[in-house]
Order: structure tokens, then sequence, then C-alpha cells
């Protein structure tokens, strides 16, 4: 990592996510800011159709209004037996950033569906970009199964309802730094670090 690499905005308004990212990043002694930190920044708005697409624009949006790199993260739930929903809808599936009546429509669309018919992946695009360079691009999944009722109270989205079946738990019940080990967004955030440091400099 460059020296100078102490700090990354991600542009995000998820504290769930942020919270992730702090996590991973700090053992590196990168300090993470988000949308949270950055006064005027311009509404973004995710009408890509695909979770990179997504991913590219918030990025490029915030770095091209700050004028430095900027990391950013579209996530989602894959569920099999509903052909992919909520999938880039994820946040929106019922009610904006609603995650209880997320989970509540995700468990009435799936309450005809048999156990071994419930598997689902969440899926993670994360993407650097920089008003002069090339942006870096890297995916992550994390494949289980859609519980019956929420279990546990960590994380946040649909962690409750994600059974990831090698830990014999859901998402919310794992400690932070088991479910960054595990998840998608663990999984993607250590193929970037691979190629991060060379990309920074
Ligand atoms: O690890 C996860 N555990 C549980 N749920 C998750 C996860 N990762 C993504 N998700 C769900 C939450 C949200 O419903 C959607 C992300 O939507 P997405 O647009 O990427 O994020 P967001 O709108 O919450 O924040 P922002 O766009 O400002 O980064 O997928
Ligand atoms: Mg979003």
């Amino acid at each position: 990592m460059g020296d100078r690499m102490k700090e990354i905005v991600i542009a995000t308004k998820n504290q769930g996510k942020a919270r992730e990212y702090a996590a991973m990043f700090a053992p590196l002694g990168i300090k993470v800011k988000t949308l949270a930190d950055v006064k005027d920044a311009p509404e973004i708005v995710e009408d890509g159709q695909t979770f990179t697409e997504n991913a590219l624009k918030k990025a490029q949006t915030l770095s091209d209004f700050l004028q430095m790199p900027v990391l950013a993260d579209d996530s989602g739930l894959v569920v099999d037996a509903l052909n992919g929903e909520p999938g880039i809808y994820s946040a929106r599936y019922a009610g904006d950033h609603d995650d209880d009546k997320n989970n509540e429509k995700l468990l009435a669309n799936l309450a005809e569906v048999a156990d071994d018919k419930r598997t689902a992946h969440f899926h993670c695009s994360v993407v650097v970009t920089s008003p002069i360079k090339d942006p870096l691009v890297v995916e992550g999944d994390a494949y289980g199964k859609i519980l019956h009722a929420k279990r546990g109270k960590a994380g946040f989205g649909y962690d409750p309802l994600f059974f990831y079946p090698e830990l014999g738990k859901t998402f919310a019940e794992l400690s932070q730094d088991e479910k960054n080990e595990v998840s998608h967004r663990g999984i993607a955030l250590r193929k970037l670090m691979t190629q991060l440091a060379d990309w920074w400099d």
C-alpha cells in the first residue's frame, strides 16, 4: 500500500457495510470514511443493470466530485427459487431500505418453497475509481440457504435469514470478524487487496 494511503473514502450510506470495511481496513492502518463525512455529495441514482454497473456509478460519481480515489460496493441477495430476486433491487425490495419489510417480503415469497429449494447467494461487486485511472473491479459470492424465520441480531439487511451451512449459523449469528472471513464482501475485498497497492501508486 502506498505510504500516503491512510484513508479510504467509500461511496456508501450503509452503516452496516461501513462497519465491515472499517474492521477489514483497520489492521492495515487505513481509516474508512463514507458519504456521511462528505459535504454536499452529489445524489447517486443506482440505475445500472448489474451490481458492477451500479458500483462503478457510485464510485466514479464521488471520485469525480472529490478528485480522489473512491471505493464503492454494490451488493445484494440472489435467491434461486425467485429467479434471482431481489438481486440488484435488494435494498428496495419491499420498502426503501427497510430491512424488516424486505425480510418479511422474502419470507412471504418463499412460503411455498421447500427447504432444499431455498438456496441463495449474496453477491458483492467492489469497485475503486479515480479521476484519471481505469477502475479496479472485483467480485465475491457467499452461498447459503434462506431460513423460515430470523436468527441472530448482528449484521444488517438479510443477514438474519441467510443460513451459512459451513458454520451452521446465519450471518447475523456471526461476529464481525467471522462474517468478514466468509462473506461476499470479505472475498471481494481480499481480491482487491492483491491489486490495490499497485493501482494506488
Ligand atoms: O452482507 C450483507 N448482509 C445482509 N444484507 C446485505 C449484505 N450485503 C448486501 N445486503 C443487502 C442489503 C441491502 O438491501 C442490499 C444492498 O444494496 P446496496 O445498494 O448495495 O447498498 P445500500 O443501498 O444499502 O447502500 P449504498 O448503496 O449507499 O452503499 O443488499
Ligand atoms: Mg444502494
